[in-house]
């Protein structure tokens, strides 16, 4: 359908998504089957949870929820006569119910017309529409309806039954549409139930475990409402689809038999399409696959095209339809992110209102003229009685069909009997205009039929405030939904800031930990600085003894031991780092020459063989080898000047002994670093220096 303005300006409006949650049925309630959906109206929230896994409770928002306590009245007012509102202001609107068989769509979109309580969506449509003409005024209308299904994959014509199968047509501007579906002109909304009704009969349906009646089709109901305004000339179309989808559920449920199976195969085909088309629409996908099924094509216009949109999710409240619901409420779910573009469709090429508003100006003027041509003749002929020749030339009107002047007036009673004729047939072809002008007024409405009586005021004050009370209900669900929405955020930032508080909790014992660990290594540091300090005390004293020892046998070396002996024992004595410890060398053999002082052999001093090693020789014997050696050193040795048995001990003078005293005189503490002590170790390192550059 054609609409004034660019697309891009439009602001997006999300398909609304309500969720209709069904009582539980006879059946459900004699088997004692658990109930595993709650619903929270005033929220818009749904949770399910089964006892058997109640940790995994799932919670869905939705834009309404109803549960079983839900009229019809309250569904339509708050969800539905809004929409219808707009679409008899010139938009085009789709309300469709989706659900597992047996969850009340039917009873939402028809329910019991004949009833004013149970009546459902489409019935109480007919109401607002008609009910909106009647206050009108000044306002022409046209309303048509057209009655289809898809039943596997094929759309056929419920109000021709019988003929070929639909095509479906894409044409720029228009959208998708059907050709040659059958369209019935209505004046009421009884008529409109009217055709609803003769439509149902035709419906495909078929039986299964889960619903006795089960519509095994798609049931599309099409409202196209013309309107134009008298005053301003401005036509508006508005465009309703009312679908009730096919049964959602796995078939495996429904006990269906091989026919069924085949026929469920394309109805699950139309209805999985429908979730891909969902899905991609959701996910803002480039591309969304609307052609793979013919419920799709339709839809195209209504899931992200040009329409304000409507899903009713129906649902069942037991554990029998524990994972159809999940997916129905996940469906659903997604559908909320679906964004449409609806437009005013103001002034489309297309519309037949304007046709037949067109039509009926050109029948008006062509029955003006007609009228006028008959009343010349008819006033001819009377004149002619009277005053014949005068008249007749006065005769000009040359749009007279059949009619001329060119006879003369010898002829002029056979003249009047063929006007007469001509007359009569003139005034059956205006008749026929008039008719046809009669049809196309009559298929036009003409708003504003209802006086605005004390009665129909008050019906529409109270609409009025059913509006304002439903808006509200809306607003009410929006800010309870945001106040969630921000205690959810509060919970989240409270949960961080506990984590946080625990973060705190933690760190701090570890700190206390670590702080505990810092001063058991402190006290450690303590002890093993004292144990130190005791050692090195103990070491200085273990050194100040050695030293003194030091001292004395340096004093008794210099004092006590013979010149050469001291030079000799400083060259030999030599310091065994490994063994820790003194060595003396052998005697170095070189005379002053530098020449080897090696003993040589004296051939002449030979030992005397004994006795016993005669013998033995004599024998031959091979131990006789060991005594014989002969080649004896020739050793001189430094013989004492003095043995140690002449030693005795000198008397030692007083002075000596004063001396010797302050020698051996040490301080209690005995610093290393002392100059006293640094004249003994140096003298000690010059020792072992020379010793090591000799060896
Ligand atoms: N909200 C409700 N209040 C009372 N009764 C309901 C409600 N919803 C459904 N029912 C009842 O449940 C039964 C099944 O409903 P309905 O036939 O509308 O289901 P359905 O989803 O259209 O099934 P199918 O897909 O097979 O056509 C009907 O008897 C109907 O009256």
């Amino acid at each position: 359908m054609s609409a004034k303005g660019s697309r891009s300006k439009v602001p997006n409006e999300s398909v609304q998504v309500i969720v209709r949650c069904r009582p539980i049925s006879q059946k459900e309630k004699a088997e004692r089957n658990e109930i595993v959906t709650t619903i929270f109206p005033s929220r818009g929230v749904v949770e399910i949870a089964s006892s058997e896994n109640k940790e995994n409770r799932k919670v869905f928002t939705y834009d309404a929820v109803y549960d079983y306590q839900a009229t019809q009245k309250n569904v339509y007012s708050e969800v539905v006569r809004p929409l219808v509102g707009s679409v008899l202001d010139g938009f085009n609107g789709c309300i469709f119910a989706y659900g597992q068989t047996g969850t009340g769509k039917t009873y939402t979109m028809e329910g019991t017309p004949s009833s004013e309580e149970q009546m459902g969506v489409i019935p109480r449509t007919f109401e607002q529409i008609w009910s909106h003409i009647d206050r009108t005024r000044n306002s022409n209308f046209l309303v048509e309806v057209s009655y289809l299904e898809i039943y596997m994959e094929e759309l056929r014509d419920l109000l021709q039954p019988g003929t070929k199968s639909l095509e479906l047509r894409e044409k720029e501007k228009v959208g998708v549409y059907v050709p040659n579906l059958h369209s019935v002109c209505c004046k009421s909304a009884e008529d409109m139930l009217r055709v609803m009704v003769q439509g149902n009969k035709n419906r495909t349906v078929g039986f299964t475990n889960m619903n006795e009646h089960s519509s095994r089709s798609h049931a599309i109901f099409i409202i196209k409402i013309e309107m134009c305004d008298i005053e301003t000339n401005i036509i508006k179309v508005g465009k309703l689809n009312l679908i009730d989808l096919a049964g959602s559920e796995r078939q495996s449920k429904t006990g269906a038999t091989a026919d069924r199976l085949k026929e469920a195969s394309k109805i699950n085909l139309a209805l999985s399409s429908l979730g891909n088309v969902i899905s991609a629409l959701a996910e803002d996908s480039p591309h969304v696959p609307y052609r793979d099924s013919k419920l799709t094509r339709l839809l195209q216009d209504s899931l992200g095209g040009n329409s304000k949109t409507i899903m009713v999710a129906n649902i069942g409240p037991s554990v029998l339809n524990y994972n159809e619901t999940l997916t129905t409420l996940r469906y659903a779910s997604r559908a909320k992110k679906i964004q449409n573009k609806p437009i005013k469709n103001e002034d489309p090429q297309d519309a037949k209102l304007k046709e037949y508003q067109e039509e009926i100006q050109r029948l008006k003027n062509l029955l003006a003229q007609r009228n006028t041509i008959e009343r010349v003749p008819s006033a001819m002929a009377t004149s002619r009685t009277k005053k014949p020749k005068k008249q007749r030339s006065e005769i000009t009107v040359e749009d007279i069909e059949g009619d001329t002047c060119e006879e003369e007036e010898p002829q002029f009673v056979k003249e009047d009997a063929k006007t007469k004729e001509q007359l009569e047939r003139e005034k059956k072809t205006t008749a026929e205009l008039a008719a046809k002008l009669g049809e196309l007024e009559g298929q036009l409405i003409r708003g504003g039929k209802s006086i605005l009586d004390t009665y129909t005021e008050r019906q529409l004050e109270l609409e009025k405030k059913l509006e304002e009370i439903s808006e509200r209900k809306r607003r009410e669900v929006e800010i309870q939904q945001k106040l969630e929405l921000e205690e959810e955020t509060t919970l989240e930032i409270r949960e961080t800031v506990t984590s946080l508080e625990q973060e705190v909790d933690i760190k701090t014992r570890k700190l206390n930990k670590c702080y505990g660990k810092y001063l058991a290594l402190q006290q450690e540091m303590t002890d093993t600085k004292f144990d130190h300090n005791q050692d090195l005390r103990e070491l200085e004293m273990t050194q100040n003894e050695l030293v003194k020892e030091l001292k004395k046998l340096l004093l008794i070396i210099d004092n006590f031991v013979p010149l050469e002996v001291k030079n000799r024992l400083y060259t030999q004595a030599k310091y065994d780092e490994e063994q820790e410890e003194w060595k003396l060398s052998p005697t170095d053999f070189k005379n002053d020459a530098g020449n080897s002082k090696r003993p040589v052999s004296n051939p002449k001093n030979r030992r005397p063989i004994s006795d016993f090693a005669l013998q033995k020789a004599k024998k031959n014997e091979s131990s006789a080898i060991r005594f014989r050696n002969e080649n004896i050193m020739k050793y001189e040795l430094d013989m004492p000047c003095r043995t140690t048995c002449e030693y005795k001990s000198p008397k030692i003078s007083a002075s000596l002994q004063a001396v010797l005293a302050e020698a051996m005189k040490t301080e209690d503490d005995i610093d290393i670093g002392s100059t006293n002590r640094q004249s003994l170790r140096s003298r000690l390192d010059r020792i072992i220096d020379a010793n090591t550059k000799r060896g």
